[in-house]
């Protein structure tokens, strides 16, 4: 059988996210710019994955190519997988603390540190990670 790939049976594309935590448990989100699929909405940083690269390697380069910034390291956290009108997608999704550089609007993106995350809209997918990063904020003794 064909599928086009506004299917909603097509394959799903890779997004690699990283979520910036500073020690004090502030995260970053940027905001989609104009001209892209679901402008104005915030989100984490980070992009597709590229054909024959690596979730690390596309994590890498797309936070190089948005806000210059060198991860030096980052562990993988969860997964998510969500169906938009314009895409299918699978987030791959890491947690960076450690990382080279001060973060730029290298897109044009707003951007903004969020302790317990107040930004809105969010893309519908990152929502369930807000949750999360309390629960994990939590965990590690840092106020929600
Ligand atoms: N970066 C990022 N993308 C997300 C998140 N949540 C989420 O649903 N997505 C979706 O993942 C996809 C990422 O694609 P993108 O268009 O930002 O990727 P890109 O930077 O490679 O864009 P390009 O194709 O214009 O070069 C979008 O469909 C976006 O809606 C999130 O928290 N961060």
């Amino acid at each position: 059988m064909s599928t086009t790939s506004n299917s909603p049976i097509a394959s799903p594309v890779n997004v690699a996210v990283g979520i910036l935590m500073k020690p004090n448990g502030d995260v970053l989100l940027g905001q989609r710019p104009a001209g892209k699929p679901m402008a104005g909405y915030w989100e984490f940083p980070g992009g597709k994955v590229e054909p024959g690269e690596s979730f690390f390697d596309a994590l890498k380069r797309e936070l190089l190519e948005e806000l210059g910034v060198e991860i030096a390291s980052a562990e993988p956290w969860c997964g998510i997988e969500h169906q938009y009108a314009h895409a299918h997608v699978r987030l791959h999704i890491y947690i960076c603390r450690e990382w080279r550089g001060e973060p730029q609007s290298l897109e044009g993106q707003a951007f903004a540190w969020q302790g317990s995350v107040g930004v809105e809209p969010l893309l519908p997918a990152a929502i369930p990670m807000i949750e999360w990063l309390d629960e994990l904020r939590s965990e590690i003794g840092l106020a929600a």
